[in-house]
């Protein structure tokens, strides 16, 4: 390089140092200081510092939205308690289930927490029996000795003693539920904010986060109050056993109308399992838990089966109460698919507004998502899930008809109600839709996870039984390969 070149480049370099501020403001200024000089190098090092992480987080960022534009990106939606989580757990299993497997611990204190919640609401049952009939005013037959004990005051002391003997346990649910519920008191569900923490709290080291997740890991005590749920849980065992299979309360429950089995959480019938020591959630226990979701989650899943090894996924699960559902919105944005959980519970209202009736609250989502502009080219794929409990109800002999006038006089049982819901759905599908879209649907019962929904999401089926067409993987894929040629096609004018 002659010297006129390197005497042009230390020029164009001062140009360029000039224009740049971050040289400009650590320039030596005239008459500079040995000790104001050592400042400002090591004001100059750290800023260096800054700004090298916010270069390496902003590559990191540019790496995740291409890894996100080249992944099968798929939004749970529906109501609360349709099963949205439930479905994601089935993925997880189908796709990572070692990564699931780690969070078994975890599982294992929601299962507890939800089988102590069932365990008050007898209790409360009970309590509100009792009271009841403690504020009956009538007076007592004048013969009756007031000392002589009738069948009712057995059967309350007996489950008042029952009552008694669980409240040490019911005290230390309270304290672990605190730990990780947002809202403890108010909702009859354990209630965790989107991502990590609360799976932290509950000991649950993510590997790939350690460092950000240690500050929320659970103190000494907030660990041996967990491992005293355990304790008393055993130590309780027989009681629960038998709590719940006492004819008084069984028959409190059905005055009271509470369904327990069906009802979110449900794990009475395995309380000898699940209070023995070395109780180990299995998969079907975890789809079975129940958080509920606040706000949106997003998981970011990389198959680790040897069939779909490195397919990604980002999975966005979504809270479904009515005050969430704003939180979607965002999440119209860049979705490929949209699972769809329209239970068919024609007979439940909102736990949120018990004057709406589940099914009409569904079919207004569902209503406002196939006409949104913004999904206009997003797939649609609809899981009527809980078909157990649909099938359950209709055996029961509840008359649609009763909770849905416009069903007539049609016959009472699955095959014409699932028809019957399954049109509306379809006709508001085809008629509100921007742009024309194939219609698919599936049953589904999403704690079953060797039915239905596992051949659905994995597509692991073998190939005669049943129809490819089931298999979600590749349907998703393939729709979603469909919707991007339909879209180049259209902003090519070509349709
Ligand atoms: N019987 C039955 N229970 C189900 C089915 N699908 C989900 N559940 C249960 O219903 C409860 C609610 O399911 P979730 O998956 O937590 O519901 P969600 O849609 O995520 O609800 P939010 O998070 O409140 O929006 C859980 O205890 C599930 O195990 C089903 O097909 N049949
Ligand atoms: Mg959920």
């Amino acid at each position: 390089m002659d010297s006129l070149t390197r005497k042009k480049g230390k020029e164009k370099l001062q140009e360029a140092d000039v224009e740049n501020p971050f040289v400009v403001r650590f320039k030596a200024p005239a008459n500079e200081t040995e000790e104001e000089r050592l400042r400002r190098v090591r004001a100059f090092q750290d800023a260096q510092k800054v700004s090298r992480q916010i270069d390496e987080n902003l590559a990191e960022s540019k790496k995740l939205l291409e890894r996100r534009r080249k992944a099968m990106r798929i939004l749970l939606l529906g109501q609360a308690e349709s099963g949205k989580s439930a479905v994601l757990k089935n993925f997880r299993i189908a796709f990572t289930p070692n990564q699931l497997r780690k969070e078994r611990g975890v599982w294992k204190i929601i299962i507890q927490l939800n089988l102590i919640a069932s365990i008050k609401t007898i209790l409360s049952a009970i309590h509100d029996d009792d009271s009841g009939s403690a504020d009956d005013k009538r007076p007592s037959p004048p013969l009756t000795p007031p000392h002589t004990p009738t069948k009712d005051d057995t059967v309350n002391k007996s489950l008042r003693r029952l009552h008694l003997r669980l409240t040490p346990l019911l005290s230390v649910e309270t304290n672990v539920n605190r730990m990780v519920s947002v809202d403890p008191v108010g909702s009859k569900d354990i209630c965790v904010r989107a991502g990590n923490s609360w799976k932290s709290k509950l000991g649950f080291r993510d590997s790939t986060r350690a460092s950000f997740e240690s500050e929320d890991m659970p103190t000494h005590s907030q660990a041996s109050t967990q491992a005293d749920l355990s304790r008393l849980l055993e130590a309780c065992k027989d009681d629960l056993i038998e709590l719940w299979a006492n004819t008084d309360v069984q028959e409190i429950l059905t005055t009271k109308e509470i369904n327990l089995p069906d009802m979110p959480g449900f794990f009475l019938d395995d309380v000898a399992r699940i209070a023995s020591p070395d109780y180990e959630p299995t998969d079907d226990d975890i789809v079975r838990a129940r958080v509920r979701t606040v706000g949106v989650e997003e998981h970011h899943l990389i198959a680790e089966t040897v069939t779909n090894k490195g397919t990604e996924f980002f999975i966005a699960d979504v809270g479904g109460a009515r005050g969430s559902r704003w939180t979607w919105i965002p999440y119209f944005d860049d979705v490929q698919a949209i699972l769809f959980l329209a239970p068919l519970t024609f007979n439940q209202m909102l736990e949120e507004d018990p004057r709406v009736n589940r099914l009409e609250d569904t079919l207004m989502i569902w209503r406002e998502i196939c006409s949104n502009a913004l999904l206009a080219d997003c797939n649609l794929i609809v899981f009527f899930n809980k078909k157990d409990i649909l099938e359950k109800t209709i055996n029961a002999g509840v008359q649609v008809r009763r909770f849905v006038p416009s069903y007539g006089d049609l016959p009472n049982d699955i095959a014409h109600v699932t028809k019957y819901f399954k049109d509306r759905f379809k006709a508001y599908h085809k008629r509100l839709s921007p742009k024309p879209r194939p219609f698919i649907s599936h049953d589904t019962s999403a704690i079953d996870t060797h039915s239905t929904i596992a051949l659905v999401i994995a597509g692991n089926a073998p190939v005669t039984n049943p129809p490819y067409r089931l298999c979600l993987m590749p349907f998703i894929s393939s729709t979603v390969h469909d919707g991007i040629i339909r879209n180049n096609l259209q902003r090519s004018d070509m349709i």
